[in-house]
């Protein structure tokens, strides 16, 4: 078991559509291995919203701003031995570069997963109704339907979720960690 204090940071940021299954594999994640003794976070949920991200909304600038104060935020966290893991859409390839490059910039692992579930699959998952809202007319933008999203090139992981169970997906990214020695 890696000891909390001498535990290697790093940013885990998984990239995918609304009801990709970003959260669920990072809450699985990240109860693993805080279980295991090792300093996590989880950058989602409301306190990010409403403090770092407040006010921003989903055109193009915003999610670009959205995704580089996350990234900040993920790489100063793993920067001093956090595993950050990150369940954000983050649909634009530049901006997930630049997080990437910020990492690099100081020697701090980044591993990029992209749960990479359809969006046929995401539709019917629809876990907020967003996709439905959209259907209905009352939401324009919504990515992968008619907002951008654009895949990334190189990830560490691609996840079928579709084909898998959360428990799989899940320890699918521990192993990635374990192969770089991280965990
Ligand atoms: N138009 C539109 N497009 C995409 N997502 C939308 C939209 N409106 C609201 N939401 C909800 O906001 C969550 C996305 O926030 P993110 O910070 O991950 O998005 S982004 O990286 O800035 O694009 C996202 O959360 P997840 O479903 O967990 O992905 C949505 O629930
Ligand atoms: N292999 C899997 N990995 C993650 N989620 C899955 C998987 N298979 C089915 N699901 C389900 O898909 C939904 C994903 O929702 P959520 O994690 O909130 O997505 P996101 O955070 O990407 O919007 C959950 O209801 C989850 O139980």
């Amino acid at each position: 078991m890696t000891t909390t204090a001498r535990g290697k940071g790093a940013t885990v940021w998984l990239t995918g559509l609304p009801s990709a299954g970003k959260t669920t594999i990072a809450r699985l994640l990240g109860d693993r291995l805080k279980a295991e003794g090792h300093r996590v976070e989880i950058l989602d949920g409301d306190e990010i919203r409403r403090f770092l991200i407040a006010g921003l909304g989903f055109s193009r600038a915003d999610r670009n701003t959205n995704v580089q104060r996350i990234g900040l935020v993920s790489e100063v966290l793993a920067r001093n031995g956090v595993l950050s893991v990150v369940p954000v859409i983050a649909p634009y390839a530049d901006s997930r570069e630049a997080v990437r490059r910020r990492h690099a910039a100081s020697g701090t692992p980044y591993i990029e997963v992209h749960v990479a579930t359809p969006v046929e699959v995401c539709g019917e998952r629809d876990v907020k109704g967003l996709y439905a809202r959209q259907a209905a007319g009352h939401l324009s933008g919504l990515t992968g339907v008619d907002a951008p999203y654009e895949p990334p090139l190189d990830p560490s992981l691609v996840l079928a979720t579709q084909f898998q169970t959360p428990e799989e997906s899940s320890a699918a990214v521990y192993a990635v960690l374990a192969e770089r020695g991280l965990v």
